[in-house]
């Protein structure tokens, strides 16, 4: 679980998050949506220990972060799993190659364990014959699934994915939500998505964190926001004029 308190980070005299307080549940994907520049990112890197809040406090299952010595920040981010925008391969190196990284650099296993650790990764994602080829000779989600079989070779307890669905036809989109929700749960990991993507909201938003101009708007589960009566939620979440026909058609059958 990772419990979040009041935090503020700036820029300068940009002040981008304006004290956050959310917590995220173990075991359930976990979801930060809000407008471009609503500071997701930002968010995202303060808990990922990138950025370092001026105010507030982060802590991991019970450990605040700003009273971790060096060494304990170091084994703590090492129980962090990442999937990057865009995948973020290694073109040199081969899929396999790629998803042992991890374990080469903050390891000391023995090349067989290595090789078992990635085959067990590889095949958990559904990748079982793509071990030598390299990111540019695979598709996109394919792409996806290399990355996600390596933010996981380490078994971690927390995952962060930004924007895991970006480049994706909708049917991929949708197979990789399930299978980043799939993982998160069979590992009880806890799983925190930045995403633009409604899909994934109603796919797999067990909790969903609104952010606007740096605060929390709003938060609850999928099966609450696309019921919500608060404007700022429903403005962004019904902002294409399907969604805006769908919730009317809504209103009108509850009314
Ligand atoms: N390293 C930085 N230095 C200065 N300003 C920054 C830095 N990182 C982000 N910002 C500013 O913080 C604000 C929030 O940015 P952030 O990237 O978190 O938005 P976002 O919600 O993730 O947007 P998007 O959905 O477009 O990715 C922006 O105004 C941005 O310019």
């Amino acid at each position: 679980m990772i419990e979040v308190n009041d935090i503020h980070k700036s820029f300068d005299d940009a002040h981008i998050l304006k004290g956050v307080t959310t917590s995220f549940q173990k075991g359930k994907t976990n979801l930060i949506i809000g407008q471009s520049g609503s500071g997701k990112t930002v968010f995202l890197k303060c808990l990922l220990g990138l950025f370092t809040p001026e105010e507030g406090t982060i802590s991991y299952d019970g450990k605040i972060y700003n009273e971790l010595t060096d060494e304990q920040k170091r084994d703590l981010r090492q129980e962090m799993g990442m999937v990057f925008q865009g995948s973020a391969l290694f073109d040199s190196m081969s899929v396999e190659g790629n998803v042992k990284f991890p374990l080469e650099m903050f390891t000391k296993q023995s090349k067989s364990e290595m090789q078992d650790r990635a085959d067990f990764v590889l095949k958990r994602v559904n990748l079982v014959d793509a071990h030598h080829k390299f990111p540019s000779e695979i598709s996109g989600g394919m792409q996806k699934r290399v990355a996600i079989a390596r933010a996981i070779v380490m078994n971690p307890k927390y995952l962060f994915c930004d924007e895991p669905n970006s480049g994706l036809d909708p049917k991929t989109a949708i197979v990789i939500d399930n299978l980043i929700k799939e993982i998160t749960e069979e590992y009880n990991i806890t799983t925190i998505i930045n995403t633009h993507d409604m899909n994934s909201v109603m796919e797999i938003g067990e909790k969903i964190l609104f952010l606007k101009d740096g605060l929390k708007a709003w938060e609850g589960t999928n099966k609450e926001i696309f019921k919500t009566d608060n404007e700022t939620v429903t403005d962004f979440v019904y902002s294409s004029d399907l969604f805006k026909k769908v919730r009317q058609m809504y209103i009108e059958e509850r009314n």
